[in-house]
């Protein structure tokens, strides 16, 4: 049985995440998206369940510095969930003066908060049952939560379905030390990141070179290097798998513009959409078009 670290505690959307991926496998809830990464680096855990981005608030930040610092990890599988809130409160608790929650979570509940609870003071948690919990110590008043929390902690709840925007969802990766890559469907992710130079164009090119083979972006976040201020790092997401000819001409181009890049995994979508391949960019357009610059080379052309 595998052991899969996850951002906890026990009752968060990530947990219903790692469910999801890990089917039957031995969870691990630790604090922090960076501690489960970290459980995975030093061996305690086969795989970490982390969240990387939502349809509202977008990125994840923990998880992308998570995945560019100390030691290689590559995401392997990922699961969308769809994200709606239950408000958990104490059993017979009075006025509600404090309401808790992930800054994530927060942000996707303002108008209900601003609405149903006016005069509550949002509070950031470090994930959504670490507020239930705090509800249960008697920190806070209120918790924003992953409807599963209610399972795991003693509270009553105050709304179900809680959502500015009625079809958010948040997208979660299965990470692991570097390994066997999953195998190509025809509907896969790659990401990489890369420390760009600062000077004109440096961005542009390594776009271009995914541009030029074909290759359809799905995502593109910049965190900032801590080295130097003004410096960034570029997160990458686009369609297909490394084991294709044209995104390992790719990536082979990325690390010709940049030494400094790090692969991140190709893995099946969690939405199934498949690789736009428009013509002229096929792999057997690429396959074909390296052996027949082989036989130039070998002086082979009839
Ligand atoms: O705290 C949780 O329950 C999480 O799993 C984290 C997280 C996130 O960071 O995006 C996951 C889904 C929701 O969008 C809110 C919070």
């Amino acid at each position: 049985m595998s052991r899969i670290a996850y951002f906890g505690p026990r009752g968060t959307f990530t947990e219903q995440a790692a469910r999801a991926l890990a089917p039957g496998e031995e969870l691990l809830p630790v604090e922090t998206v960076r501690l489960a990464m970290t459980a995975v680096r030093k061996g305690e855990a086969d795989a970490a369940c982390v969240p990387i981005e939502n349809s509202v608030e977008g990125v994840v930040p923990a998880t992308l510095d998570g995945l560019s610092e100390s030691t290689p990890l590559v995401a392997v599988a990922e699961t969308i969930l769809p994200v709606h809130f239950s408000v958990l409160t104490r059993r017979g608790g009075g006025e509600i003066r404090t309401v808790a929650s992930h800054p994530h979570a927060l942000a996707q509940v303002r108008d209900w908060l601003e609405a149903n609870l006016p005069d509550a003071h949002p509070v950031a948690s470090s994930s959504t049952s670490a507020a239930a919990v705090g509800v249960l110590e008697g920190d806070f008043d209120a918790a924003v939560c992953a409807p599963v929390a209610v399972e795991h902690y003693d509270l009553e709840v105050l709304a179900t379905e809680v959502a500015d925007v009625s079809d958010a969802a948040t997208r979660f990766l299965l990470v692991r030390r570097p390994g066997e890559l999953p195998e190509p469907t025809g509907a896969d992710r790659t990401s990489v990141v890369a420390a760009a130079a600062n000077r004109t164009g440096t961005l542009a090119e390594l776009l271009t070179e995914l541009a030029t083979r074909g290759i359809n972006l799905t995502r593109l976040d910049a965190r900032p290097t801590r080295s130097n201020f003004g410096e960034y790092r570029f997160f990458i997401d686009f369609e297909g798998h490394v084991a294709e000819p044209r995104v390992l001409d790719a990536l082979t181009a990325l690390r010709r513009q940049c030494r400094n890049l790090r692969f991140l995994g190709s893995h099946p979508r969690a939405d199934g959409t498949q690789t736009t391949i428009e013509s002229g960019f096929g792999n057997d357009d690429f396959v074909e078009a390296a052996g027949w610059a082989a036989a130039v080379r070998r002086g082979d052309l009839a």
